[in-house]
């Protein structure tokens, strides 16, 4: 298929999205499905195109002062791809399979974003590219940063791996830099450049038109060499700073991915209990623990009115509660989820963040620790979720930002410069650290009963 080709597809895809109030995957699967022809290479550049439109799709739409598909294809052809009014014309220019030729309001918006001024007037939610009713949260966590903050979010996400310590160390030592550079060598045709804060990460760089490389078919990925894993993701884990020899309840494992950080940092000593109250979510693991190597952990699959944990209530070092939330922090990952997400989601996540902490209070020994973490940017889910627990439990006490990330070692002052910091917690964003958006809570239980 040409580009032009490709262009026609994704406004064909994002007008069923939008007709049938569908989610943008099942959309582009079926035209797949109807479309045989294209080869992977195409479905791959017509999702990269529909996705791209979604994280722009307010200031699209604004720019071009339309919300059709086409309207915000084009908008994000011209905001997010840099293709000026000559380029886009040559591109639509009627003939078959291409798109119809530019109109004249087409023609006059696109050329209104080469002076700068499409935006002078936007409100905050169209020039940062989020819902409307998400306006006012945002801005009690960012104030006028807001604006910033969600145009970053509207960026595509890198792909990020994790160094998995646990399979790498027989062959270049345990020292993690070493083994990074093991493996970074090995993913040499991938160009992955090391990780700014995680000392086991390693980015490779997506092109607008490119696929993302099939990490699963690596050899390295075969010997669960490497895991997949958003560098905001890592560094959380490696904040919950789990020690050999630790006892350390994962509460909300889900399909492991913080559950194999830890038995990481844990270095397969100690014991690693991991659970979920969704068995089906909990079910991959399995498969995952295997692939890495990771002999200390324990799976307690949940079950109907059985507390499976019971036998650790009060003893555990670490409990990481890797807790339900809106993912508002994964918006560059989920476009979609951005547009989908409704105040009823918000309230039922409020609720089971609730649940998972009380839980997790009762099976801390003295002087242990929750760490508490979400992917969501909103206070409702992070500090203020924290400030209420700490209101039904005194027992506990949040751990300073500044003592937490000491575990980065020399990455720690500049991760602290670049995080927000609150009494109860640090919140990285992909303006700020370059990570999908995660918030970190460490509350120690004191030693006195
Ligand atoms: C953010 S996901 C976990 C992701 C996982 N830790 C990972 O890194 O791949 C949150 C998980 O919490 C689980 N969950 C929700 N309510 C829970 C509860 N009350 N107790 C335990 N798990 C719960 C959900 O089933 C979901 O798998």
């Amino acid at each position: 298929m040409t580009p032009s080709a490709r262009i026609a597809a994704a406004i064909a895809v994002l007008a069923d999205i939008e007709a049938r109030r569908r989610p943008a995957a099942d959309a582009l699967k079926d035209w797949g499905l109807s479309h045989r022809f294209a080869g992977s290479g195409d479905r791959a550049a017509i999702a990269g195109l529909v996705y791209d439109a979604l994280r722009r799709k307010a200031s699209a739409a604004h720019l071009m002062g339309a919300t059709t598909s086409r309207a915000v294809v084009l908008g994000m052809l011209r905001l997010d791809r840099g293709l000026d009014l000559a380029k886009l014309e040559k591109m639509f220019d009627g003939s078959r399979f291409n798109p119809d030729p530019l109109t004249a309001d087409e023609r006059s918006a696109l050329a209104a974003a080469a002076d700068g001024k499409a935006f002078a007037d936007a409100p905050s939610h169209i020039a940062g590219d989020y819902p409307e009713w998400l306006d006012l949260p945002l801005a009690r966590v960012f104030g006028d940063d807001r604006v910033a903050e969600g145009r970053a979010l509207a960026h595509r996400a890198p792909l990020d791996l994790r160094v998995n310590t646990l399979a790498v160390s027989k062959e270049a030592g345990r020292d993690p830099e070493a083994l990074r550079g093991t493996i970074a060598a090995e993913l040499a045709h991938l160009k992955p450049q090391r990780t700014r804060w995680s000392p086991v990460g390693l980015r490779v760089a997506i092109g607008a038109d490119a696929k993302s490389p099939p990490v699963h078919a690596e050899p390295a990925f075969i010997k669960g060499q490497i895991e997949v894993q958003d560098e905001g993701s890592q560094v959380a884990a490696l904040l919950a700073a789990a020690r050999p020899g630790d006892q350390v309840i994962d509460l909300c494992a889900g399909g492991g991915g913080k559950t194999l950080a830890l038995a990481a940092s844990m270095a397969n000593r100690g014991q690693l209990y991991a659970t979920d109250l969704d068995k089906r979510r909990l079910a991959p693991i399995h498969a995952r623990l295997e692939r890495a190597g990771v002999r200390d952990v324990q799976v307690r699959t949940p079950r109907p009115d059985v507390d499976v944990l019971e036998d650790l209530h009060g003893r555990a070092d670490l409990v990481v509660v890797d807790a339900p939330c809106t993912g508002t922090g994964t918006w560059r990952r989920n476009p979609d989820a951005k547009w989908r997400m409704r105040p009823g989601a918000l309230s039922e996540r409020l609720a089971q963040q609730r649940t998972v902490l009380d839980r997790a209070a009762g099976l801390v020994r003295p002087g242990g620790r929750i760490v508490y973490v979400t992917c969501s940017l909103l206070a409702d889910e992070n500090t203020d979720q924290i400030q209420a627990f700490l209101a039904r439990h005194p027992g506990f006490a949040p751990v300073p930002a500044e003592k937490t990330v000491s575990v980065l070692g020399d990455a720690a002052p500049a991760f602290l410069d670049s995080v927000l910091t609150f009494p109860e917690g640090l919140l990285m964003t992909p303006r700020r650290t370059g990570t999908d958006g995660f918030f970190v809570s460490v509350l120690r239980r004191s030693i006195a009963i």
